[in-house]
């Protein structure tokens, strides 16, 4: 069994002078931080001194003192920098900067993140290109440009970028003819690790001179470990013996689900007679509730997460006051209406609409449990920990500071337990990245399971990685259960998984229900929860989703708020302003905060509402509340609901009713001239879908009164699920405004719906 302490086998990167590498990320749901961090292993592979830290960590000046800076990206909101950015953006903005080539000896490049369906595409990205070659910055390397809508995501521009990157590297600073890159089978030092901490608390912390210089050098390194932020401490204590018995390895396990087999070449289903753990149908849950839906679970308060809180900065405590599911029983989906008591304290937002709410979710006890079952840890569990950096820092690292493991938060008045950490920050149901994945291969004796493990993660098997991993939605939990062999070491625990991120919902009530003055406010968001069993019926929750669907009314839980940098604050002007509005599903949330926010107002402009879902009765939120409200026109798309024969040609509008109106016309026309009027007016005839209802056809049925709205200054706001709604709603507004003759071609339409003189385009989808 492997000692806690123990490492393993490691190669350090060798330090060669004028080889050091910065990479700086800027990453919202946390795709950036791990293409930083999978680029800082590469380059240490290739004995770069390496610093991975988001932007605002860092200084500008620092930047000189790296031999490569490489910046990592998404954009977030309407085209803007993610929020771990804004300082490092700030002070690379600052005027006087301008015509001082102040990068002049920068060498970068830069990754950006993004999602074609964002009029926006790749922005962050590219201002932050363009600043730094503004300020003499060099770019060393092309620059890559990720986009979520490819087949296989993010993947399918990185994973080419990255290699042609390494081959740059190893061209433009080779290596001495003595040293060969670190190969992928030997592993890197580990950047924390875990210790025991000295058996007294910090309860117990000395309160005398007398009681202090008494203090152990272990000891007192460890209360300067509590006390101080990014205190180092090192794990210098071997385990006594008694420690050692505690971790009695288990018996090896059996595998769920025998993942070594399951091998590229696509056999696994016919070697075992039944369909390999993939979700590979769409809708496959919504349209067989019966048989992928959860069972209810029963829950007493030992069997939820414990109540208490662990501090993290800027964030408040909530009272949750109402947790009602919203759609029927048996509807596929439980959606919550959730409530929460918040304080207003300094930075919350002082308009609810366009405002999202942070929840912070824990793990479940039995989850927590049964890692530590899988992985011989009860010895240890329920011991004080301290963390520390596991190695000397690199000179580079030593100059910039030693921050905390980004996102842990602990309470520093109270021992810290891997129970406590497994709980409250590790996020031990995300679904697997590719670099988990990789360094798992490093606790495991099975030479298949390292093998099966390696080939997962490998260039090339993007498909295979993503089938076993996204697809499914396979939890970190049930990878380590598909590979009884793998053992990770307690004290690397902090290194490995990945920090629970705290899941960002928009608010869904506006300034109606905010009292003037009020001291704490009713907030309001409306939850799709994530669960299923998939087709080998297991079951699948959201950390979250798991978290607040058992989450009991008066229960405290710990919240932070984000205004909306890009929906201006609603205000006497804003709200005479037309609102086209186009929601499906939960996207209707931050619609109603905004349609809330502007009744406050008693002159606001007509507001005209698109909202698709599947069912009137099961899924049409809040539609009792349009009608109480005068000026609001509401058309529904419920694409699962049988359509009236007189409504079918509107979902068609490009069909051959439309466009040959007699039998007899369509009898001479050969089909392979279709539409042919269309393709010339500039309309988007293909993208419709046809005989489907969606919001779509309704905002083409609808184009004459889109364009007169659309000449008043309108704020267009597109919320719901991401992708092709959103591109489909663009492409239908755009057709309505050629219809509507407010513009005469597509690219006048796409200049008018980016021109902020004209309208105010917003769009919030996931
Ligand atoms: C609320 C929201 C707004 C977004 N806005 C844009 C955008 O304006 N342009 C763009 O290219 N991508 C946009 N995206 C897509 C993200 O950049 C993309 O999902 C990326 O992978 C996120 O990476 P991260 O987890 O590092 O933040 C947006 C995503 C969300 C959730």
């Amino acid at each position: 069994m492997a000692d806690a302490n123990d490492v393993g086998n490691v190669a350090e990167p060798v330090f060669i002078e004028g080889r050091s590498m910065v990479i700086l990320y800027g990453s919202e749901t946390g795709n950036g931080e791990e293409i930083a961090t999978e680029l800082g292993k590469m380059a240490e592979r290739l004995h770069f001194q390496t610093v991975v830290d988001e932007m605002d960590s860092f200084k500008l000046t620092d930047l000189l003192r790296a031999s490569m800076a490489v910046f990592v990206t998404s954009t977030t909101g309407q085209g803007d920098m993610p929020k771990n950015t804004l300082k490092f953006w700030k002070s690379l903005r600052r005027e006087r900067l301008n015509h001082t080539n102040c990068l002049g000896a920068v060498k970068f490049t830069i990754f950006g993140l993004g999602d074609s369906s964002y009029p926006k595409f790749n922005w962050a990205a590219r201002k932050l290109r363009a600043r730094l070659l503004q300020l003499g910055a060099s770019e060393a390397f092309k620059a890559g440009e990720a986009d979520e809508r490819h087949d296989n995501g993010i993947d399918s521009i990185y994973l080419p970028w990255q290699q042609e990157f390494r081959a740059a590297l190893l061209a433009n600073y080779p290596l001495p003819e003595d040293i060969q890159p670190i190969p992928d089978d030997v592993q890197l030092p580990p950047k924390y690790l875990l210790r025991l901490a000295p058996t007294m608390t910090a309860r117990d912390q000395p309160s005398n001179d007398q009681e202090a210089s008494s203090l152990t050098e272990e000891e007192r390194r460890f209360f300067a470990t509590k006390s101080l932020s990014a205190a180092l401490t090192h794990v210098d204590r071997p385990r006594s013996k008694a420690e050692q018995v505690h971790d009695v390895d288990p018996p090896r396990r059996k595998a769920d689900f025998p993942a070594h087999i399951a091998r590229s070449d696509g056999n696994w289903e016919q070697k075992n007679g039944r369909q390999a753990d993939l979700l590979d149908r769409d809708n496959v849950i919504k349209d067989h509730p019966e048989k992928y839906l959860l069972q209810k679970a029963h829950h007493t308060a030992k069997s939820l997460p414990p109540p208490d809180l662990i501090p993290i900065p800027n964030s408040s405590v909530a009272l949750v006051i109402r947790n009602e599911r919203v759609t029927p029983e048996d509807h596929w989906q439980d959606v919550r209406h959730i409530s929460l008591l918040a304080d207003v304290r300094p930075g919350f937002p002082r308009c609810l609409a366009g405002a999202t709410i942070t929840i912070y979710p824990k793990n479940y006890p039995e989850d927590v449990q049964t890692l530590i079952d899988l992985m011989g840890w009860n010895g240890t569990a329920d011991k004080p920990l301290a963390w520390g950096y596991a190695s000397e820092p690199s000179a580079l690292r030593a100059h910039v500071g030693y921050p905390r493991p980004r996102r842990l938060h602990v309470d520093q008045d109270r021992d810290t337990t891997l129970r406590d950490l497994l709980t409250h920050n590790l996020d031990i149901t995300a679904i697997p990245k590719r670099n988990f994945i990789r360094e798992l291969a490093f606790f495991t004796d099975d030479v298949r399971e390292q093998e099966r493990l390696r080939e997962l993660a490998a260039y090339g098997n993007e498909q295979e990685f993503y089938d076993y991993t996204s697809r499914p939605r396979r939890t970190i939990i049930e990878l380590l259960q598909d590979f009884p062999r793998v053992r990770i070491p307690w004290n690397r625990a902090l290194d490995l998984f990945p920090i629970i991120r705290g899941r960002l919902f928009s608010v869904c009530n506006g300034a109606e229900s905010v009292p003037p003055r009020a001291t704490a406010v009713e907030v309001e968001i409306l939850v799709a929860l994530v669960e299923y069993k998939t087709i080998i019926r297991k079951p699948r929750q959201g950390l979250a989703s798991r978290y607040l669907k058992h989450l009991p009314e008066n229960t405290h839980i710990r919240v932070s708020f984000n205004s909306s940098d890009s929906l201006p604050e609603t205000d006497k002007v804003t709200a005479q302003r037309p609102l086209i509005a186009v929601a499906t599903g939960t996207g209707i949330a931050p619609i109603r905060a905004l349609i809330q926010d502007r009744s406050a107002f008693a002159d606001q402009g007509p507001t005209l509402l698109f909202f698709g879902c599947r069912n009137r009765r099961a899924d049409f939120y809040f539609h009792d509340e349009w009608d109480m409200r005068g000026n609001i026109e509401v058309h529904a798309a419920f694409s699962r609901d049988p359509v009236k024969p007189s409504e079918a040609r509107d979902l068609d509008p490009y069909g051959e009713d439309e466009l040959w109106p007699s039998r007899q016309d369509r009898q001479k026309t050969p089909p392979k001239v279709e539409k042919p009027s269309f393709a010339t007016t500039g309309l988007h005839v293909y993208d419709y879908d046809k005989g489907k209802n969606y919001v779509q056809h309704h905002i083409r049925k609808h184009a004459q009164r889109v364009g007169e709205l659309m000449r008043q200054d309108p704020i267009i706001a597109v919320c719901g699920t991401g992708g092709r709604m959103s591109v489909s709603v663009r492409n239908a507004l755009f057709d309505a405004m050629i219809l509507s003759g407010v513009v005469k071609t597509r690219e006048e339409a796409q200049k008018f719906l980016s021109d902020p003189q004209r309208c105010l385009y917003w769009q919030e989808t996931w």
